[in-house]
């Protein structure tokens, strides 16, 4: 997937383009990371990207010149037809499932706001998608956009390897994740559950599967009211609330 950023810190992006799982889906090709900066299309002496906003008020507003010129560069960069998102509290709640749809896409060009943000008129004409990561503000839209970018190249093919794909699982259905260890066996007075030592794989799974679908009914049940359960699923959590007057 192509991905093309506006945004005033190109160098925070290097977070993503040069660690981890994401890193290396742009070093196996599977994700290309491109910053504009606003700042190069200044004619200013000093290169001034923020003007005052109408109406008054406290703040600066995003210069709307250098910015719609960013834009134009960005989605020159990636492959025609990118959707153009603008990461923001007043967008739509980003959630897993809304990471697969955006996976989904050829190619992104995401705008990252500074200052009190962007020009309606500018997101009128520019902006195809407003998404927000949560009910927060944050001084810029950057980190927004990481987490976005994070978040849907985990479901790129062949970005996670097979063994951590199994990691979705849960998530992908709705659940929180289970428990996990690693060594020592015992730490700090504590055992690992003896099933996990067992070697039984079918009884690890049903025993996850009942961690998950518990942690959910204890922890987020709003999440469980948006999940189909199976037979075998209603029949763990039941276990699972049974055993908590244990
Ligand atoms: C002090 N002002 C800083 C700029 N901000 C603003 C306003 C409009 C657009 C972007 C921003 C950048 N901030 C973001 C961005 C995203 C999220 C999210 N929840 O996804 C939270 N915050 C308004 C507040």
């Amino acid at each position: 997937m192509e991905i093309s950023v506006v945004s005033l810190f190109p160098e925070m992006f290097a977070a993503v383009r040069d660690y981890g799982v994401t890193g290396r889906a742009v070093q196996n090709g599977l994700l290309s990371i491109q910053c504009c900066n606003p700042r190069d299309f200044t004619t200013d002496r000093h290169q001034t990207v923020d003007d005052r906003p109408y109406g008054g008020g406290p703040g600066m507003v995003m210069k709307t010149e250098p910015l719609q010129q960013a834009i134009a560069v960005a989605k020159a960069s990636v492959a025609p037809g990118a959707t153009v998102i603008y990461l923001s509290p007043q967008g739509r709640q980003l959630t897993q499932a809304g990471l697969a749809e955006l996976a989904a896409k050829p190619s992104l060009v995401l705008l990252a706001g500074r200052y009190e943000g962007v020009d309606e008129r500018l997101i009128d004409s520019e902006i195809d998608e407003e998404w927000s990561i949560g009910d927060y503000v944050l001084s810029g839209g950057e980190l927004a956009a990481m987490v976005m970018i994070d978040g849907l190249s985990r479901l790129l093919p062949g970005v996670l390897g097979h063994h951590l794909s199994a990691e979705q699982d849960s998530f992908a259905e709705g659940l929180l994740d289970c428990p996990h260890y690693t060594r020592p066996e015992h730490f700090r007075g504590m055992a690992v559950p003896g099933v996990l030592l067992s070697g039984n794989h079918e009884a690890i799974r049903r025993w996850r599967l009942k961690q998950s679908l518990g942690r959910t009914w204890l922890r987020r049940r709003d999440l469980l009211e948006q999940v189909e359960l199976s037979d075998e699923q209603n029949k763990l959590l039941a276990e699972f609330i049974r055993e908590l007057d244990d």
